[in-house]
């Protein structure tokens, strides 16, 4: 039914080992057609010669090692290649492979793929392998594999199963029911199907803390032009990311720095200074974009220049909100600093970098808040949110259908929402979007 795909599996480049794995019924005999001898036994790792089969021209000294069907990651025969990770032994290896009949080069995401087609994970599941491999901290790292082990799949699977429980009960009551039909949802049912509702509501009410957690918490540093923006940044991401000068008006574009603090990913931007006259068109359009990363950021970074208090910016002011960490920047040239209590403002300098372990801890504290997860899974995807709102809208008609034959309807339409997020029902149309992002060789 499949074809016989293959790809390297470890980054592209020069490296130590690299991994080619084959996956298909033609995987066994790939490996055959390569080193001229019979089968190494399933999961035992052996050392041999690889060569070209139409050339016999030596590719490698490598360690191979094949999985048999259904006891594998794709579920499907799977042959590995651990290889010298020389650029000509992998081209090699590629080119020898193409050469044989019935392989192609695998697409991105398709050993995956073919592990769910084959129900060897479920969709989260799938997912959850990608966003392991994307995880770039300690806390995206925790969310995936929990993800992977399945937690979120048979949070939603026990949620279907009790929606198929109350439609059978909704279904047996139509049938058995005299020609006058009390008007909707059995008694006996409605608990079932309210109390689902809830329970989804509180699933979704999580303040997008698992999609955050994955695409990282955005923080946005604002303030006047030559408050020291792009200084801190700089000084927070330990590199020159952002020019720094003394004119002001110097940063236009957006900058951003991807960091980790405690375990949670951040995307930390600078932005152009705010203010009313700009130097140019450029400048405008900076500013413009300074206000729009503002507006759209979870957390703000307000950086004023304390060698000008008691006067703060008002532009900057106006920003301020219970999402705002407020900076005095440049203390190391500021004679007073302890005004303005009420903003609570941590001071630094970005010059000799006093204050900045306090910022960064101001800044981890509000990421474990936006982002820690709790014991439950939480949903990681759009596509998920998605799914679950359009299920417990359903329930909700469900509760308000005038007929029992109308609320059946509504909770099919609920449960088949729930069957999207895990892939147990109509994904065809899904799965190229979602395997599209992996890796090529996953
Ligand atoms: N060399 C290598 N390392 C790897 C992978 C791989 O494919 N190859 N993985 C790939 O992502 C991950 C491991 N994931 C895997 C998941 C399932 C099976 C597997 O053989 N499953 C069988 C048998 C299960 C068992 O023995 O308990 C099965 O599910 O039936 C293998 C690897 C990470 N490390
Ligand atoms: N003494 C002192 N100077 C600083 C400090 N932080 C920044 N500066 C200086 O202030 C000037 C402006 O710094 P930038 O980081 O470019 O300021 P900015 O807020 O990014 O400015 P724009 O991009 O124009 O909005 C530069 O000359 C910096 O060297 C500080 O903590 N102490
Ligand atoms: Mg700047």
């Amino acid at each position: 039914m499949f074809t016989t795909i293959y790809a390297l599996a470890t980054a592209p480049g020069r490296s130590g080992v690299a991994v080619v794995r084959i996956s298909g019924p033609e995987a066994g005999s790939a490996l055959a057609a390569l080193t001229g001898r019979p089968l190494p036994a399933p999961r035992r790792a052996v050392l041999t010669k690889l060569r070209d089969p139409r050339s016999g021209d030596a590719l490698d000294d490598a360690l191979v090692l094949r999985f048999t069907a259904p006891a594998s990651f794709t579920g499907e025969d799977v042959v590995e290649l651990h290889l010298h990770g020389g650029r000509a032994v992998v081209s090699g290896v590629i080119e020898a492979l193409a050469t044989l009949p019935g392989l192609r080069l695998a697409e991105p995401g398709e050993f995956t793929r073919r592990a769910f087609e084959n129900g060897k994970l479920d969709l989260t599941e799938a997912e959850a392998v990608a966003d392991l491999i994307d995880a770039e901290t300690n806390a995206q790292r925790r969310q995936a594999l929990r993800q992977m082990g399945g937690a979120l799949g048979r949070l939603y699977d026990g949620w279907r199963e009790r929606l198929t429980r109350a439609l059978a009960h909704i279904e047996a009551d139509i049938d058995f029911a005299e020609d006058d039909l009390p008007g909707g949802v059995a008694d006996a049912v409605r608990p079932v199907i309210a109390g689902l509702a809830g329970e989804i509501a509180a699933h979704l009410d999580d303040g997008g803390r698992g999609e955050r957690l994955r695409e990282g918490l955005h923080i946005a540093i604002v303030g006047a032009p030559n408050a020291g923006k792009s200084s801190l940044l700089n000084a927070l991401a330990r590199r020159d990311a952002a020019i720094v000068s003394a004119r002001a008006g110097t940063t236009r574009d957006i900058i951003e720095v991807h960091l980790d603090l405690g375990g949670y990913p951040v995307v930390l931007a600078d932005t152009a200074g705010l203010r009313e006259a700009a130097a140019d068109e450029v400048e405008e359009e900076g500013i413009r974009r300074a206000r729009d990363r503002a507006a759209r950021a979870d957390v703000k970074v307000a950086v004023f220049d304390a060698t000008t208090l008691p006067d703060l910016d008002p532009a900057t002011l106006d920003l301020i909100d219970r999402d705002t960490v407020v900076v005095f920047n440049k203390t190391d040239l500021a004679t007073a600093t302890d005004l303005r209590p009420d903003l609570s403002p941590i001071l630094v300098s970005a010059r000799t970098g006093a204050g900045l372990k306090a910022l960064e801890e101001k800044l981890t504290e509000f990421s474990a808040d936006r982002l820690a997860i709790g014991s439950a899974p939480s949903l990681t995807r759009a596509r998920h949110r998605a799914a679950l709102t359009e299920c417990r809208e359903s329930l909700l008609r469900a509760l308000d259908a005038p007929l029992p034959e109308l609320a059946a309807e509504d909770v099919r339409l609920a449960s088949r929402a729930l069957g999207r997020i895990t892939g147990r029902v109509d994904v065809e149309d899904l799965l190229d979007v979602i395997f599209r992002d992996f890796c090529i060789g996953k």
